[in-house]
């Protein structure tokens, strides 16, 4: 369960199909997720490789018999509520989502619970890719704003390389920092798997105007956040 999320307007008919149908979606990611680790890391020899490849594609044309031709933007799950099921950073549905489950941890604070990335995220040899953590901590920071009711569009994105980031389990936490009308700026920090701080992070989160007219409304938890005078719907 990631924080942040928002109702959804649509009735769910039967949730109960529904949870087996996410069931097998996350298995489905699940499984190429682990695919994606293999192709990395196999030292198979080159035909077995070969003959991989094309079972693969095979695989490929048996999903692509039903497939939407666009992204998944957001969608009514069993447990209503709107999720970006495609998103590289939390979707159940995406395999290159390490994946991170992003909770609420207090008032205007969330956490990335402890997760693993692994060969496929690799930039210096044996440590995690800049830009992978950067989308990490896009992430994390990115859902504090929407537990306060104002979810935003990074506007910047400021971050502070501390150390090398080992590869294997890490973490993630942030903090509302100041609000400013439809503003809101967050710090939070990546950390290893012993604790220790090696990314710092500050971004600026703004709700975009062509959104602000739905917040505050029935349709999300922001329903009881009085948008501020100055910049009310119309602003
Ligand atoms: C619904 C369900 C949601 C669920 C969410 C779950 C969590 C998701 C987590 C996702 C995480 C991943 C998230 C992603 O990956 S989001 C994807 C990456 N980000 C973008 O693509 C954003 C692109 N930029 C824009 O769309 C607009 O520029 C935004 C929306 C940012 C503002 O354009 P808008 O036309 O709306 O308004 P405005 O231009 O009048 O600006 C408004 C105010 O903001 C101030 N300002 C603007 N930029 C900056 C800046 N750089 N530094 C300092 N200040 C800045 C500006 O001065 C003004 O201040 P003030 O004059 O009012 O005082």
């Amino acid at each position: 369960m990631t924080a942040g999320t928002y109702p959804s307007p649509e009735p769910v008919e039967d949730p109960e199909a529904l949870r087996a149908d996410e069931a097998a979606y996350r298995d489905l990611a699940d499984a190429v997720r682990e695919l994606l680790d293999l192709t990395v890391r196999t030292r198979v020899d080159q035909p077995e490789r070969a003959a991989v490849a094309t079972e693969v594609r095979a695989l490929s044309a048996r999903l692509s018999a039903r497939a939407q031709d666009g992204p998944l933007g957001l969608e009514t799950t069993s447990d209503g509520r709107l999720r970006d099921h495609g998103n590289p950073m939390v979707g159940m549905r995406n395999p290159v989502a390490p994946p991170l489950t992003v909770r609420q941890t207090g008032e205007g604070e969330a956490a990335a619970d402890p997760f693993v990335l692994g060969a496929a995220y690799e930039g210096p040899p044996g440590h995690v890719h800049g830009g992978i953590i950067a989308s990490v901590l896009d992430q994390v920071l990115g859902t504090v704003p929407a537990i306060v009711g104002r979810p935003g569009m990074t506007a910047y994105l400021n971050l502070t390389y501390r150390r090398p980031t080992p590869l294997g389990q890490v973490s993630g936490r942030a903090r509302v920092a100041g609000t400013d009308g439809w503003k809101t700026t967050v710090t939070g920090e990546l950390l290893d798997a012993d604790g220790q701080v090696t990314v710092e992070a500050e971004g600026l989160f703004v709700v975009p105007r062509w959104a602000r007219q739905y917040l505050g409304t029935p349709t999300g938890d922001a329903g009881d956040f009085e948008a501020p005078a100055e910049a009310g719907p119309d602003a």
